[in-house]
């Protein structure tokens, strides 16, 4: 991909390439911190960096901060402390406030924000209030073109499906170029058969409009199949940063690791370099003797038979659920407070099968020092 860092102010209205793309800008938060009240911290101390071109996306469940960040990058709310810097250039802080308007940000809302009682074209030239009526309609054309509704721009909001109405409001985002464009969970509106195509092409529109793009999620697939890399947020927190393989196979901690993939948890103690747990032994590299240790198993780990094998660990049914070309196994096992979870290959297993064998995949397993925030 082509990157630039230069911003749309330093580019001039007067360069804009005909191909109607933005110029791509690094969007970096220093050192967030924010409160809504005394005792209550939204954010404390984020830092992360947007890199020119690159869709991130911010993970975390409900409460995180995720849509606070996003607001303050858009200049909607203002940090407590920190800085954000566009291409470098301070556009909040101690001593500076860019309005929102002069950010050259954009913002696509979770409910899409559209004007009912405009047509989609006046709702995608509704921010181009800077150009003559003309060229104002060119660009809102150009824009709906980019998303494929040219041909709607005389219709109203209500007769499109969620996921037109979902385009139409990145039009419009997208209409006066801006550097960097924030999303706000824009598919948590989509019917579920609607999201993946809506994301696919979301994703497509963003790459060709070169924006830099910030995605606000709590669904980690989601975070997966679109961003560049994921940062992931707990509490205010940034807790890791980096490309999804990165987070799920070398997860921080307990909870990115959870966040990823359902997981079988077992405590356990490093004795001679590994760990005991209900379904077996398993190493524990960089851990020191008699260390507290919590190991995480991936249902994707486990593996079940119908005789007995080498290494695996006797078990009883429980449930089973049938998901296709696969299935969840629940199975008691002697030592383990909760049932074991696995997600098996269909067929794997005779429909009257009770008592069982499971074995692990070693290379699925992770560990962890066992911490309060691991418990
Ligand atoms: N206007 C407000 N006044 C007071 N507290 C608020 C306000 N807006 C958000 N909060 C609180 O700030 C915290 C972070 O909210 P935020 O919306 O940034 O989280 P989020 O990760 O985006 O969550 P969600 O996924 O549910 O939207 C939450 O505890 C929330 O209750």
């Amino acid at each position: 991909m082509t990157q630039t860092t230069r911003s749309r102010s330093e580019s001039g209205r007067g360069s804009r390439s005909p191909a109607g793309v933005s110029f791509a800008a690094r969007l970096a938060f220093d050192d967030i911190w924010h409160t809504f009240g005394p005792g209550a911290e939204t954010l404390r101390g984020v830092s992360v960096t947007a890199e020119p071109g690159e869709v991130l996306c911010l993970l975390g469940p409900s409460g995180s901060g995720k849509t606070t960040l996003l607001r303050i990058a858009a200049g909607i709310e203002t940090q407590t402390r920190g800085r954000v810097l566009l291409n470098d250039r301070e556009i909040a802080g101690p001593a500076v406030f860019v309005p929102p308007e002069k950010r050259s940000i954009g913002l696509v809302f979770q409910d899409f924000a559209l004007f009912p009682h405009y047509t989609i074209l006046d709702n995608v030239r509704f921010g181009l209030t800077a150009l003559s009526s003309s060229e104002a309609k060119r660009e809102a054309m150009t824009a709906l073109s980019r998303v494929g509704l040219e041909h709607h721009a005389r219709s109203f909001p209500h007769i499109l499906s969620g996921g037109e109405q979902q385009r139409v409001a990145l039009a419009r985002a997208l209409a006066p170029r801006p550097a960097v464009l924030l999303l706000d969970e824009p598919f948590s509106g989509l019917d579920s058969r609607l999201k993946d195509s809506v994301r696919a092409e979301t994703l497509a529109i963003l790459r060709q409009s070169r924006a830099t793009a910030i995605i606000v999620t709590h669904d980690a697939e989601e975070a997966m199949r679109m961003g560049d890399r994921i940062a992931l947020l707990r509490d205010g927190e940034l807790v890791q940063v980096g490309p999804a393989e990165e987070l799920y196979q070398r997860p921080a901690n307990l909870f990115v690791a959870g966040f990823f993939s359902e997981l079988n948890v077992f405590d356990g103690r490093c004795e001679d370099g590994s760990v005991d747990t209900p379904l077996g032994r398993f190493e524990a590299p960089g851990f020191a003797e008699a260390e507290d240790v919590t190991v995480a198993v991936r249902p994707t780990a486990i593996e079940a038979h119908e005789h007995e094998r080498d290494g695996a660990t006797e078990a009883r049914v429980i449930s089973r659920r049938f998901l296709g070309d696969e299935e969840i196994l629940e199975a008691a096992v002697a030592g383990a407070e909760m049932p074991v979870r696995g997600r098996i290959r269909c067929g794997a297993l005779s429909p009257a099968a009770r008592d069982i064998w499971l074995s692990v995949r070693k290379s699925d397993v992770l560990v962890f020092e066992r911490r309060a925030e691991n418990a």
